[in-house]
């Protein structure tokens, strides 16, 4: 059975690949991301200058998921476009992560490390940790306004990293944006924002910023995740490829996201959680499921979930 998989025109050895975010801030985990089974090199989310983060603790993995509030840490636009051609000879797909900490950022981030041609930007408008700052993605009309400018920049493929919607409406709105603004790809979903997970021993949040407040991932979010995939699946009528992202820690959750219409899978909590020999376990598993199902490839299920 191949995984491998493609997106915007773009071939993918493999389609388990890191969220923005997980082991990919630094330039030799991006090269360890490179060596590793992983389908594709996803950089952290970048801004306009290198950013230390906030103070830890920031991120707490615990059964069942995880919480984060990183507050962006990075090493600035300028530093992953010197980095993105040595990426580049890892032999798999490069993706960009394009964040920022207001929406003028965002074009000339866009701009800088498009000239240094990754195979892929993905526009993050779904960081939910920078203090004081509501997530993009949550404001229809900012996030057209922004998408319409950073499309302008970029000659390759651009995808956006979407929020969690949780009604059917918000799924509606953000269609009519996304088919107005030329999108090659959709990330969903990034996690669900400013969650809270108290420890009951110490009677005490178990992160240090926004007083405990983070975002969710792992296991315990799967569900919203699959449902926007798929409600975004069935909007676009497949025709905008998805990654899927959220709650896959086995073949099984990965064989889910592409009943609901996903091309490709990233993992978050999971590879923080296992590290990158995650990967091989993940195609295994997803490989031995497929055989057993008898689909020959991904594209075989995928958008394939019956309804009752
Ligand atoms: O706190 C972060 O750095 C962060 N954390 C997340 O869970 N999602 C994001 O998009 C980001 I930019």
């Amino acid at each position: 059975i191949g995984l491998s998989t493609t997106i915007a025109g773009v071939k993918f050895p493999g389609c388990f690949m890191n969220a923005a975010g997980a082991l990919c801030v630094t330039r030799d985990e991006l090269l360890a991301l490179g060596r590793s089974k992983a389908g594709a090199i996803v950089t952290k989310s970048m801004t306009m200058e290198p950013r230390h983060g906030n103070p830890e603790p920031r991120y707490y993995g615990f059964p069942g998921g995880s919480i984060n509030s990183m507050g962006l840490p990075n090493l600035g636009y300028r530093a992953y476009a010197d980095l993105i051609p040595e990426l580049k000879r890892c032999g798999k797909p490069v993706i960009a992560s394009v964040a920022g900490l207001c929406e003028d950022d965002f074009p000339t981030i866009a701009e800088a490390i498009n000239a240094a041609q990754p195979d892929l930007i993905e526009v993050n408008l779904s960081c939910p940790n920078i203090p004081g700052k509501p997530q993009i993605g949550y404001d229809a009309e900012a996030s057209e306004r922004l998408l319409k400018r950073v499309r302008r920049v970029i000659t390759v493929p651009m995808g956006v990293k979407l929020p969690p919607y949780f009604d059917p409406a918000h799924h509606d709105a953000m269609g009519k944006v996304i088919g107005r603004c030329d999108v090659d790809f959709l990330n969903l979903i990034n996690s669900v924002g400013n969650g809270l997970v108290v420890d009951p021993e110490r009677e005490a949040v178990v992160i240090k910023p926004k007083g405990g407040f983070g975002g969710l991932g792992g296991t315990l979010i799967k569900p919203v995740a699959l449902a926007n995939v798929r409600a975004f699946y069935k909007i676009f009528q497949g025709r905008i490829p998805i990654i899927g992202t959220g709650g896959i820690v086995d073949g099984v959750d990965a064989f889910e996201h592409f009943l609901c219409g996903a091309s490709a899978v990233q993992i978050g909590t999971v590879l923080v959680e296992e590290g990158l020999e995650v990967f091989g376990r993940l195609e295994t598993e997803l490989a031995a499921l497929l055989e057993k199902k008898g689909y020959r490839a991904i594209e075989d299920c995928r958008g394939k979930l019956k309804e009752l």
